[in-house]
């Protein structure tokens, strides 16, 4: 079921690796074992894992801050890492803390082997989603990266203007806008249609990482600059050298940070985490914040000459409920995409209620989370051509929302609510593919299928 992902498991219990080694085993996984932290880490330098299953209290010092260490060493080289770190179970702090600087998830002793089996088989799926969202996404890209913005709205309009002004200079560009308006789709827009558009675009989510990976993504590292930097590697303003850098959500960056990003805006030099001498580098840099930067500078969070520094010229992406009329032909965008990567191929419509019901919705998801209705639409509708307003997932709130809200539900209603929602994103990450989606929620095929129609999905 698992596709032969690969697992290493670490700890220095014998018998731990041996009887987990085996139920992991049993499941299709395959199995590297490790006993103390430098083979896990000689192991983890030279494996491509799914998941890792970590100790923290491992041989030689049986230190949990060694482990946490040793943690942010493996992230620091795979900030993709799915680690699972395992803890006592007096020392749920520290595993929550490793789960605040990037662990997967935590376990405590004694680990229940079903939940084991849980917890690598969801990171097994995040992983091969990213992959396969990677996929999906570099070649949307390779196919038509610029001119794929859709919209006629005036306010939509404007801000297109304003990119095609700014595209061709080296202008520093800040995109605003709520979750998912479109500000990377904006920002790679812009860089396709600028002169550094045979260069690079590469992209960094400034409030994902903790401060010193950021740091590190940022600018790289040389060897031996940390414990794990094993070897140079190049930052993110390194790899944009010629092309443009975005930087998303802005407005998270840590103040330590931010000053040292202004200084290489002002001075086009890097340094390399642990190295002698800067580097310089030709890079454009476009911005992106859902954030009030404003009020982020009254609130001393945000610096005033880094803000001025990097809105060279500002511009803003209204929010979807602001652009009522392209939501229809956004809708039928979206669809078509959807259909193109569905099993048969076929392009669905909307009725015109379903039209109605997308005009009222609110969409505090904005453009993703149209995008992601289509999407979903489209696999669970099945053979009918035409959308209803049933067919969408706000649709079902207003019907089942009404008739029992949250908090009169009963546990068990909560609980099928649960299961539901956790199916329908199952059947919609496999594209509608029963099978694959009865492996990953851990059923039988039949199983699924008496759920699918229990719940009229
Ligand atoms: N004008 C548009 N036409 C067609 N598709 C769009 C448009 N704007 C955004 N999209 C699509 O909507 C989705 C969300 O866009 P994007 O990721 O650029 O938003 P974002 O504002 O950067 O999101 P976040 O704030 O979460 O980082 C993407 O799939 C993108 O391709």
């Amino acid at each position: 079921m698992s596709d032969n992902a690969r697992i290493l498991l670490v700890d220095d219990d014998r018998a731990f690796r041996r009887v987990y080694g085996k139920l992991l085993e049993g499941e299709g996984y395959e199995v590297e074992r490790a006993d103390d932290r430098p083979s896990a880490r000689e192991a983890f330098s030279s494996g491509d894992f799914d998941v890792v299953v970590l100790d923290l209290m491992l041989p030689p010092d049986g230190s949990v801050q060694k482990g946490l260490d040793a943690l942010s060493e493996m992230l620091s080289e795979n900030p993709r890492a799915k680690i699972v770190v395992v803890s006592g179970a007096g020392d749920t702090q520290f595993a929550v803390r490793a789960v605040k600087e990037g662990a997967f998830d935590f376990l405590t002793k004694p680990v229940d082997p079903d939940v084991l089996l849980i917890v690598v088989e969801r990171a097994v799926a995040r992983t091969k989603l990213q992959r396969q969202v990677e996929s999906l996404q570099d070649s949307l890209a390779a196919s038509s990266p610029a001119g794929a913005m859709i919209g006629q709205s005036p306010a939509f309009e404007n801000a297109v203007r304003m990119a095609e002004r700014v595209a061709r200079s080296d202008l520093p560009v800040l995109v605003t806008g709520e979750n998912g308006t479109g500000k990377e789709l904006m920002a790679r827009t812009i860089h396709e249609h600028s002169p550094r558009a045979d260069g690079a675009f590469v992209a960094v989510n400034c409030g994902a990482l903790p401060e010193t990976l950021l740091e590190s993504t940022l600018f790289g590292h040389v060897q031996g600059a940390f414990t794990g930097a094993k070897t140079d590697r190049p930052g993110v303003f390194a790899e944009a050298d010629g092309g443009t850098l975005f930087l998303d959500e802005i407005g998270d960056t840590p103040p330590s940070l931010q000053v040292k990003l202004l200084r290489t805006l002002e001075s086009g030099e890097i340094h390399p985490v642990g190295a002698d001498r800067p580097q310089t580098v030709d890079v454009r840099i476009i911005s992106a914040t859902n954030r009030d930067l404003d009020a982020l500078q009254a609130s001393g969070e945000f610096r005033e000459d880094f803000y001025w520094r990097i809105k060279g010229a500002e511009i803003a992406l209204p929010p979807l409920r602001r652009r009522p009329t392209d939501i229809p032909i956004l809708a039928a965008h979206f669809l078509n995409q959807a259909a193109a990567l569905s099993a048969d191929g076929r392009v669905k419509t909307l009725s015109d209620a379903a039209r109605s019901a997308l005009l009222e919705h609110a969409w505090s998801g904005n453009l993703r989370e149209l995008r992601h209705e289509m999407q979903r639409a489209t696999v669970l509708v099945g053979e009918r051509d035409v959308l209803e307003p049933e067919d969408f997932s706000f649709g079902h709130k207003v019907a089942a929302g009404a008739a029992t809200p949250d908090t009169q539900a009963t546990l068990h209603e909560k609980v099928e609510a649960l299961e539901r929602r956790e199916i329908e994103a199952a059947l919609v990450r496999h594209g509608g593919n029963r099978t694959r989606t009865a492996e990953e929620l851990g059923l039988s095929r039949q199983g699924l299928l008496n759920k699918i129609e229990r719940y009229g999905l």
